[in-house]
């Protein structure tokens, strides 16, 4: 059983597979652009779990399929890991056509993504996502990019995948943290898009945290669905897109603040959604009531609600960095009403004062 859900920018479309069983089912791998070799990019945890069904199944499609293993974490989101990627594909004679399979989460799927779009400017690649957050977020969209030292995502390029293989199957070796920051970005998509989804998410949160299958795939599904609708709509966040970033203008402020690594990237999305919400109520688009009851949502999830004390100078340097800041103006994705969104400034006073409020 599965679902898929389409992709169409206009000038490319591909397809989001998503059930269980897809790495080890030869018929969610027909189809793939062809080439002599194809490369495997996974990490130290993921490819020791899963990339020995990835390569029997490219070894039925290509002729050669070598494999490269980056450093796990965050902190090697970075130019020097992508850089790991360029050296090998450059000593196994890699061509135009060669193609890149991204297996792991959102840090191996971003740098990845970002080694397709630059090598020999632009070879194909596939994802396949094997977390809860790139399964429903980040292997999506064709954002890619990797971190600068002072700022999140600061270097990369929208590139998309060739199709994006979501095995739910993948989940179940999934850490519980792990498992809770890929929430944060379920939820995100309730507030901004779908209230049905967000009161769906209430109910089935106690059957998501157990991974009962048919939640899972609800859930995927149903975030993917909503992903490729604005990704279809806006490619390059020329307006739209933007929404996709609720609670990130907090939320990279305290991974870059922090140091990459320390908060996941799922931590800080959640935590920058209650400060965003709060925001958006002080501005009239919420009330008190939906802040309190994101706040709760988050916090069943298993994800801080309570940002970390940087100091308000700190908090708008980083945030300055983000990149939707124009001209030194921090802007946010604020809640106009409970579903709706869109980017706006917000008096610097405001922003600190909801801060301070909460701790920061
Ligand atoms: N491109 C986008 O649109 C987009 C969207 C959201 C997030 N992101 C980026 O994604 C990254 C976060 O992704 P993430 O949360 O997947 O983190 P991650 O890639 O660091 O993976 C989380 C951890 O889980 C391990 N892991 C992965 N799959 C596993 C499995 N099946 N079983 C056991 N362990 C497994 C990884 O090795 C890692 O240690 C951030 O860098 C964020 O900026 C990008
Ligand atoms: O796809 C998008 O657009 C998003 O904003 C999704 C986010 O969840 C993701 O974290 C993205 O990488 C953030 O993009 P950035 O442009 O703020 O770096
Ligand atoms: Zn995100």
């Amino acid at each position: 059983m599965r679902d898929i859900v389409t992709v169409d920018t206009g000038h490319e479309r591909y397809d989001i597979l998503v059930g269980p069983g897809l790495l080890a089912d030869p018929a969610a791998w027909a189809g793939l652009p062809k080439a002599a070799l194809a490369v495997v990019v996974s990490n130290t945890t993921v490819a020791p779990l899963y990339a020995q069904q990835v390569v029997q199944q490219l070894g039925t499609r290509y002729a050669r399929v070598t494999q490269v293993t980056l450093p796990d974490g965050e902190a090697h989101k970075d130019w020097a890991t992508m850089n790991l990627i360029f050296d090998h594909l450059l000593a196994e004679g890699a061509d135009r056509k060669t193609v890149l399979f991204a297996l792991g989460g959102g840090v191996v799927g971003d740098i990845t993504g970002f080694a397709a779009a630059c090598f020999m400017r632009g070879v194909p690649f596939v994802q396949l996502p094997t977390t809860l957050l790139a399964q429903v977020d980040s292997s999506v969209g064709g954002k890619t990019a990797v971190n600068h030292p002072l700022g999140k995502n600061m270097i990369g390029a929208f590139y998309q995948p060739r199709r994006v293989l979501c095995d739910l199957d993948t989940l179940a070796t999934l850490p519980p943290r792990e498992f809770s920051a890929g929430l944060a970005e379920v939820i995100k998509y309730g507030p901004i898009a779908d209230m049905a989804f967000l009161d769906w998410i209430e109910a089935h949160l106690d059957a998501l945290v157990a991974r009962e299958p048919a939640a899972l795939a609800h859930a995927v599904r149903r975030s993917c669905e909503i992903k490729a609708q604005v990704v279809g709509a806006d490619e390059k966040e020329a307006g739209l897109r933007a929404i996709l970033n609720f609670g990130h203008t907090f939320g990279h402020a305290i991974e870059a603040g922090l140091g990459f690594g320390e908060w996941l990237h799922g931590e800080a999305v959640g935590c920058g959604m209650v400060l965003a919400a709060a925001l958006s109520a002080r501005l009239g688009g919420v009330d008190e009531a939906f802040v309190r009851r994101l706040t709760a949502l988050v916090r069943r999830a298993g994800l801080p609600v309570q940002p970390p004390a940087l100091g308000a100078e700190r908090w708008l340097s980083l945030m300055r960095m983000d990149k939707k800041s124009e001209a030194g103006e921090i802007r946010f994705v604020l809640l106009d009403a409970p579903g709706k969104a869109s980017m706006r400034p917000a008096p610097d006073a405001l922003v600190t004062d909801v801060l301070r409020a909460h701790g920061g």
